[in-house]
């Protein structure tokens, strides 16, 4: 799902990704559930029929045409100081992590945050001489209703514990990171790791050390589930020059011949939307549950919310403050 930017008539867009198969799947015998209806962005579930913007995978578009169809224009709108997120939401095991390259390993290059990275530095590479970029990355998880860091250097990684968890360690004695807010509405995280980046290698670094130290556990449906909501953050800020100044020649103002333009893109990974009782969850898994499912409810509601022009125009209550996600993702 995409929201947001780039002069986009609607603000928010739903694409649906059909995965293949696993091999373990095949191995049981499972069959597809999911029939895309040919020539339409459409699938078929039993006798119901249900219609997106897009329909990636299966008889569908292919996965490949994902990015250029729904992602560039987010990429090019940053660049015109437009904020937006692209979110991955549905059951454990569904292909979310993949879809996203949030579990970017070995220099991977699929998935939407490695092509939206390529494309970035593409970009900046060609308006270079023009204009002056500074990015800077962020990479947290909410974890329980809690931020983590996933970029703090002084956390320590973790192997699956007998309580069923694997992910980062905090320092004892070190503060939770706090969501606040500016005076001028700007979201920020106090304590977090903002990384300033200035080359693809470095911005692809953040992206395999955050997604390394993602916290991850075994459910029924995925033995490597992501059980946290997880945030890659591409802070583009530019100083454009808007009347270049030949060599020679001198600005009476050099600030008036300036523009800059700040722009943050969001992607997130969101943890499974499963019920409890299919992933045989129970204890620590079925409390994680409790609050994802939490906060997936608040993102739902926060979606109709600014999904409904009427009521966006009329200045509505858009309910970001009922969960750190929603919080986050606010600006
Ligand atoms: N489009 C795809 N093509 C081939 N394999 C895929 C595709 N999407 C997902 N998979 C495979 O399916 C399995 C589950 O995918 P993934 O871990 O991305 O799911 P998820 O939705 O992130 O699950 P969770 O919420 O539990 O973290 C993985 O083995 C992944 O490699």
């Amino acid at each position: 799902m995409e929201t947001g930017g780039g002069g986009e008539d609607c603000c928010v867009k739903v694409a649906v990704h059909v995965r293949p198969l696993i091999a373990d799947e095949r191995a049981q015998g499972c069959k597809d559930c999911v029939t895309v209806i040919p020539g339409k962005p459409q699938v078929q579930i039993g006798t119901h029929s249900f219609t997106f913007d897009h329909v990636y995978g299966s008889t569908g578009s292919p996965s490949s045409a994902m990015f250029e169809e729904c992602i560039a224009s987010l990429v090019d709108g940053l660049f015109q100081g437009y904020n937006a997120t692209v979110l991955a939401y549905g059951q454990t095991g569904s292909g979310k992590t993949y879809t996203m390259g949030t579990g970017f390993k070995d220099g991977c290059q699929t998935g939407i945050i490695p092509q939206v990275m390529n494309v970035l530095f593409k970009k900046i590479e060609t308006l270079k001489h023009q204009t002056e970029f500074q990015l800077h990355v962020s990479f947290i998880e909410i974890l329980k209703e809690e931020v983590q860091d996933l970029l703090d250097p002084t956390c320590l990684n973790k192997p699956e514990t007998a309580n069923g968890h694997a992910g980062k360690v905090t320092v004892p004695g070190k503060p939770p990171i706090q969501i606040r807010e500016t005076s001028n509405g700007v979201i920020t995280l106090a304590g977090s790791t903002e990384v300033s980046v200035s080359s693809l290698k470095e911005m692809a670094a953040c992206l395999e050390q955050g997604s390394l130290s993602r916290a991850t556990g075994s459910t029924n449906m995925n033995n490597q589930s992501s059980r946290s909501h997880a945030i890659f953050t591409i802070t583009l800020e530019q100083m454009r020059k808007l009347n270049p100044v030949f060599p020679g020649e001198s600005s009476p103002n050099e600030s008036m011949n300036e523009e800059y333009l700040c722009a943050k893109l969001h992607l997130v990974d969101l943890a499974g939307s499963e019920r409890a009782k299919r992933t045989g969850s129970d204890g620590l898994r079925f409390k994680e549950g409790v609050h994802i499912n939490k906060g997936l409810l608040a993102l739902g509601n926060v979606i109709s919310a600014l999904g409904d022009d009427k009521k966006r125009k009329e200045g509505a209550h858009v309910p970001y403050r009922d969960s750190k996600l929603t919080r986050l993702l606010q600006v």
